[in-house]
């Protein structure tokens, strides 16, 4: 039974990593990846904001860190360190399946609602495809993991559900305290907060498990090409290996190793609108590193119900106006404005 959800090969499917021992297949082979490794600042020590969560002055500093950086690094976020390595370790067991049982969660392409395996989104912008496979979560994973494990199953809801309900809180607290620095008051916070209702649209929210396997000529592929997420913010657990880089403008690419105990925040398209520019969302990337270790991540998407509308906030009462930059727009129609524009969404609404 479960052999006919197996789709055709002609879909765009994930490569099956394990089979590929000497020879990189020409459809992941992207001509142009000794460029943009030439061009990444790998001298410039990366002085990304280091933030603690529980200082009084946190959200003055995550609003700086968003002005400035569009991204930072965040401790005492109150995630607990043995929920975190659990989580990393039911990631391991999941893209170390066999890739036929991996298969058996695809996601149907273009999905954003759905829990499965498959390509990041963004694969469909480029002619080569990336050297990575992901799972998306978004609520309880147990349909699919039922699927990859028939009589043990129960562990990865587990450590997935709870991992979720821990980065939903901690991308609450964020969230709220970087508005605060904006100047947007608890009922207009209340708002965008409110929890992922159906009454007020889909869940947007998502955890995606990404995988980077090690690659036989990690020179000629890439990780996950260079884009900005679409979220609120994202909270992001790197495993330990090298290989996201971020642009910093004025600077270029810059290498970001992980740091033990930390997590990484980043300004998503969303925030980018809601503060009407001020926060940039930073463009990254991953690049496949030439130590053959499998590097995995957890990317955790924190975002408003689809049908909750994001409008530029423009301070009242200020010295300057402040116009709109952006229209408002729901977050299910930016989703999809974004998908359409090649990943590009903020031209298309820009007043
Ligand atoms: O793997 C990483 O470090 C980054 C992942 C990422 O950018 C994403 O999932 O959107
Ligand atoms: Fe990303």
């Amino acid at each position: 039974m479960a052999d006919q959800e197996i789709p055709p090969p002609s879909q765009l499917v994930p490569l099956n990593f394990a089979s590929v021992q000497t020879h990189v297949p020409e459809s992941h082979l992207w001509p142009n990846v000794k460029e943009l490794s030439a061009a990444v600042k790998l001298d410039k020590r990366v002085s990304l904001p280091l933030i603690d969560l529980v200082n009084d002055d946190a959200s003055e500093l995550l609003g700086r860190a968003c002005e400035e950086w569009g991204m930072f690094q965040l401790i005492n976020h109150g995630v607990s360190q043995t929920l975190i390595e659990e989580a990393e370790e039911e990631t391991r067991r999941l893209f170390t399946l066999p890739a036929a049982q991996k298969m058996k969660t695809l996601r149907s392409p273009g999905s954003l609602t759905a829990t499965g395996y498959g390509m990041a989104g963004i694969s469909k912008y480029h002619p080569k495809l990336m050297w990575h496979e992901g799972f998306t979560i978004i609520g309880s994973p147990i349909n699919e993991a039922k699927k990859l494990w028939p009589n043990d199953y129960k562990r990865f809801c587990d450590v997935m559900e709870e991992y979720q309900r821990q980065m939903k809180g901690l991308g609450e607290r964020i969230i709220r305290l970087i508005l605060k620095f904006l100047g947007i008051s608890e009922e207009e916070m209340m708002k965008l907060l409110t929890s992922t209702d159906e009454s007020i649209g889909k869940p947007y929210m998502a955890l995606r498990l990404n995988s980077y396997p090690p690659c036989p000529d990690p020179g000629q592929v890439m990780g996950l090409a260079a884009h900005t997420d679409t979220s609120l913010c994202t909270i992001l657990h790197q495993v330990r290996s090298n290989g996201l880089q971020i642009f910093k403008d004025g600077t270029g690419w810059v290498p970001l190793s992980p740091m033990s105990g930390t997590l990484v925040v980043n300004v998503g398209d969303l925030l980018h609108i809601l503060s009407n520019g001020r926060f940039t969302s930073i463009l990254h990337r991953v690049m496949i590193q030439e130590n053959k270790e499998h590097r995995f991540s957890l990317a955790y998407f924190y975002d408003p119900p689809g049908d909750i509308y994001i409008s530029p906030y423009c301070k009242p009462l200020s010295d300057t106006p402040q116009f709109p930059l952006y229209r408002s727009v729901n977050v299910k129609e930016y989703f999809a404005i974004k998908a359409k524009k090649m990943g590009s969404g903020l031209p298309a609404i820009k007043i």
